[in-house]
């Protein structure tokens, strides 16, 4: 079996970014950035007051000496002026600052008598001044290709004042969930050894969240004949197919062989890993198949894992973003793990990463307030509360 590295890897080498298309900024948050965004001009564009107050020079040795007060300059205004030693410039926060001007001097700190102004001891260390291109420079890439216009990131993008940008398509994703005893929820209760269909739930919103449109949500039952159907319906209308349930060697694991007939070529298939070792991933011509375990916990966590990434991937954006496993403290104690590399189901505490009691791959409830996966390579000795572990948001 390939470990959980390889198997990233070779899902590496054949996921490539889908055509890219142009939209206004505002039309454009959360996609991911096809071409970088340059900024037009640098921020400030003029050196700027960061305070309502007075501009100076003298910087911040001048308390007690009083100023002439010879105009206001607001934000916006086209012409920021100058100033000698002796003369003051009221202005307001964003306002450019005249030039001759070294500090500004908050109001606080300020004393008006008629058109003069001093100030009192204590107003620095800091000037105040926000000088020209100090945020950013003409030309400078603010949000490079791949990145997401999460909502900080809008706010670089409309700084870089364009009107639009180039983002990639929204991936088309068709979710098939297999399985003869799966029933659609608020219907299991009516037929006799049903259960309720769920893993597709957390798929499909999986896929919303990374900016994936689904497409298409088939169920199909477990004959060959109409899983094959499905399944060039699923590959017609998508970019991605997702099928969840039937990955494992049972006599009705169906999930593989429904693609075979389409020209399913295996990427991999069983992965050393704790749940989802029946993950799978194949293409049928340009489109990528990604079979997931049907226990709800492993289908959400290799969804977490796998799909995620392929997501990003698909709209230029980075997998080892998303698989950035970062230390966190353990809020209570684990014990050994097993031969399979573990990916733990926990929830954060104000005392570290708290494992879920229940880690069967077929549990549901524990999905609700496990925010993290914790990442146990194989054979892990007992660990600890207060133990370091690698961790990746759930
Ligand atoms: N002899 C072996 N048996 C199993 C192995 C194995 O290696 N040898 N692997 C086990 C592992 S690990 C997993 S994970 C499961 C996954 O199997 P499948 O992907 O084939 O899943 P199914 O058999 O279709 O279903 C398993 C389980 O999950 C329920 N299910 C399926 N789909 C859904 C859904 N959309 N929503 C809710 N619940 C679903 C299904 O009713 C079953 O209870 O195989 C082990 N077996
Ligand atoms: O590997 Mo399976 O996903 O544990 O139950």
């Amino acid at each position: 079996m390939l470990t959980f590295d390889e198997a990233i890897a070779l899902l590496e080498t054949v996921v490539a970014p889908l055509r890219s298309e142009t939209l206004p900024i505002a039309a454009a948050a959360d996609r991911f950035l096809a071409k970088p965004l340059a900024a037009r001009s640098a921020s400030p564009a003029r050196t700027v007051s960061a305070m309502d107050g007075y501009a100076i020079s003298g910087g911040t040795e001048v308390a007690g000496q009083w100023f002439d007060l010879i105009g206001e300059n607001r934000p916006g205004a086209e012409d920021p002026g100058s100033i000698a030693p002796d003369q003051a410039v009221r202005v307001l926060t964003g306002a450019p600052v005249p030039q001759g001007a070294d500090c500004v001097v908050m109001q606080e700190y300020a004393e008006r008598e008629g058109s003069r102004v001093r100030f009192a001891e204590g107003y620095g260390p800091a000037t105040h001044i926000r000088a020209v291109g100090s945020d950013f420079a003409a030309n400078d890439v603010l949000v490079a290709a791949g990145e997401r216009l999460t909502p900080r990131a809008m706010i670089a993008a409309a700084a870089a004042d364009r009107a639009e940008c180039t983002v990639s398509a929204r991936p088309r994703v068709a979710i098939i969930a297999t399985g003869d005893e799966l029933a659609p929820p608020g219907t299991s209760a009516e037929r006799t050894g049903s259960v309720p269909e769920s893993a597709s739930y957390g798929v499909a919103a999986l896929c919303e969240i990374m900016g994936a449109k689904v497409v298409g949500r088939f169920h199909g039952r477990d004959t060959i004949d109409e899983l094959e159907r499905i399944a060039g319906e699923a590959l017609a209308i998508a970019d991605c197919v997702v099928v969840t349930g039937g990955a494992s060697v049972g006599d009705y694991d169906l999930a593989r062989p429904m693609f075979e007939k389409h020209g399913l070529e295996l990427v991999f298939g069983r992965i050393a890993i704790k749940p989802g070792k029946p993950v799978w991933l194949g293409k049928v011509g340009s489109k990528l198949v990604l079979g997931l375990p049907g226990n709800p916990s492993s289908a959400m966590v290799t969804a977490r894992l796998f799909l995620q990434p392929l997501l990003a991937a698909m709209q230029g954006g980075t997998i080892a973003r998303q698989l950035c496993f970062v230390p966190m403290s353990l809020g209570a104690s684990l014990p050994r793990s097993d031969s399979r590399e573990t990916f733990v189901r926990a929830r954060s505490s104000a005392e570290g990463l708290v494992p879920a009691e229940n880690q069967e791959s077929g549990a549901q409830s524990p999905l609700v307030t496990a925010d993290w996966l914790i990442r146990r390579p194989a054979n892990s000795p007992p660990a600890a509360a207060g133990d370091l572990v690698l961790a990746l948001p759930f």
